[in-house]
């Protein structure tokens, strides 16, 4: 059987892809190496990072707040198998509904390595090898950990996200190198779980690619939980033994410091994944830091080949590679489908969870745009006093001389959920102006978005 599109690779942005290619009425088949369907996210990632954050955060609550809610158990304790067991069940219901997804969308999945043997014909090497015939090709194959030229990931002591989401112990000092997103929600995991975590970065701050107060508030909350930070702090080396890892960094004042602990987390970021894709067999080229490069219309230079996703430039993130196969699906239908790169939000699924979207300060100072600023800090809301949750903040930068929304930065409970607001507003070009004069249910973390754009439009916040 000869189809209209083959997608390799069902993470976020290939299974998307495929559904909203089957959708537009295409006959879809989609390739992915591992036994079960998903990427990263699903079986590596986004998900079951989610599943033990939320596990760690009941267990901190217990340890810690239960008491003052009036709530008195006998001292928690934790039962680790289970949890790793309870967020294994999760991932199983997640990719199992994705298989479910493919037969209700009648896409063919084959199983087994992708690879280009022309620019319409896949070699599947799987249990058995079979070739697809395809007239478009979407790739959709991801990315995978990087790690820094001296350091050997020996997946026991030295390891990377997928080995700290399948761990047999709670580690005694988690030494993790990067501050980014990864490091930082897996660190909050093991803090929670009473271990000692030491996090050390590179940049003047953690979260650098986001809002510089965001990297400020979540410092403060962080080391509230325990967590050492050592930023401006340069690792030039990580030795294991059966045991123990020992990390040496150089620091700001030019000494050594010398961390020692039972398990290092390598979270430096993450690479394009194009290996044994066959790209020489059609002539795609990568670029430098080994992407496939793309039009605007996500094409690559071979005319029947797309790409999305980590793959391609832009921030490795679920929902951006989403976006971008629903684009690709639709461009191939002959539709014209737009994508607001501005407009991708930025999440840390931390607590208190730090989430962004639009411009960052930083951005707008250097871009030289007049701008203003209004912020509310989540200690003024009712609903945060409440839910003892009183940590974070919103904060709204607006157009100095029209008031447009060109970033909404929050840090505090339930920021994830809240951003999609700040999306909205900004797609439909609001005003700080029009949110605050937008009625928001009382009580709720909302409000503070209300808030900060009061604050924003004419520093007039009701309850400040
Ligand atoms: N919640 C989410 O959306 C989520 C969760 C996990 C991962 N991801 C994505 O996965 C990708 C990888 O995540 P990540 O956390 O590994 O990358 P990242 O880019 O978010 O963070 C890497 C961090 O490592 C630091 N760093 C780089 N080299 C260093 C060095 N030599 N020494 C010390 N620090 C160094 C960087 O300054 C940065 O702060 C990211 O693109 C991220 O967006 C997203």
């Amino acid at each position: 059987m000869k189809y209209d599109i083959t997608v390799i690779g069902s993470g976020p942005g290939g299974y998307v892809a495929a559904i909203r290619c089957a959708q537009l009425g295409m006959k879809v088949a989609i390739v992915e190496k591992y036994s079960t369907l998903g990427g990263t996210c699903l079986n590596v990632g986004c998900i079951p990072s989610k599943a033990l954050l939320d596990s760690s955060e009941h267990y901190h609550n217990a340890e810690h707040t239960f008491k003052e809610h009036g709530i008195d158990i006998p001292a928690p304790k934790v039962n680790f198998t289970q949890m790793i067991a309870r967020k294994g069940e999760v991932v199983k219901q997640n990719v199992e509904g994705i298989a479910y997804l493919m037969k209700k969308n009648k896409i063919d999945v084959f199983t087994g390595h992708g690879s280009f043997v022309n620019k319409n014909t896949i070699k599947v090497s799987g249990e058995k090898e079979e070739e697809i015939s395809t007239d478009k090709v979407i790739l959709a194959t991801g990315s995978k950990p990087t790690s820094l030229p001296f350091i050997e990931i020996d997946k026991k002591r030295v390891i990377t996200s997928t080995e700290a989401l399948v761990m047999k112990e709670v580690p005694k000092h988690l030494v993790i190198i990067g501050g980014g997103v990864i490091g930082l929600e897996l660190g909050s995991v093991y803090a929670r779980l009473g271990s000692e975590v030491s996090v050390v970065e590179y940049f003047d701050r953690i979260i650098p690619g986001m809002d510089s107060t965001m990297s400020k508030e979540l410092t403060k909350s962080l080391k509230k939980l325990g967590m050492k930070i050592y930023t401006k702090h340069k690792v030039t080396e990580v030795k294991s033994t059966a045991k123990t890892v020992t990390v040496k960094a150089d620091t700001p004042k030019g000494e050594v410091l010398e961390l020692k602990g039972d398990y290092c987390l390598v979270s430096v970021g993450r690479r394009a994944y194009t290996d044994k894709l066959g790209l020489e067999n059609v002539g795609i080229k990568t670029d430098k830091a080994g992407r496939i490069e793309t039009d605007d219309h996500l094409r690559t230079s071979v005319d029947n080949i797309y790409a999305i996703g980590d793959v391609v430039k832009g921030a490795m993130l679920a929902h951006k590679a989403e976006e971008e196969g629903v684009f690709v699906a639709e461009t191939i239908a002959g539709q014209k489908p737009h994508i607001n790169y501005n407009l991708i939000p930025g999440v840390v699924y931390t607590w208190p969870e730090v989430a962004g979207v639009g411009q960052t300060e930083e951005q707008l100072k250097e871009a030289g745009r007049a701008y203003k600023v209004g912020s509310f800090p989540y200690k003024a809301l009712g609903r945060a006093r409440a839910s003892m949750d009183t940590d974070g903040l919103v904060k709204v930068l607006a157009d100095k001389n029209t008031d447009e929304i060109l970033g909404l930065h929050i840090i505090g409970a339930r920021a994830a959920d809240m951003i999609a607001s700040g999306v909205t507003a900004m797609e439909f070009r609001a005003s700080a102006e029009d949110v605050s004069r937008m009625s928001h249910a009382h009580p709720t973390y909302m409000e503070a978005v209300k808030e900060a754009c009061l604050a924003a439009t004419d520093s007039r916040p009701i309850h400040m």
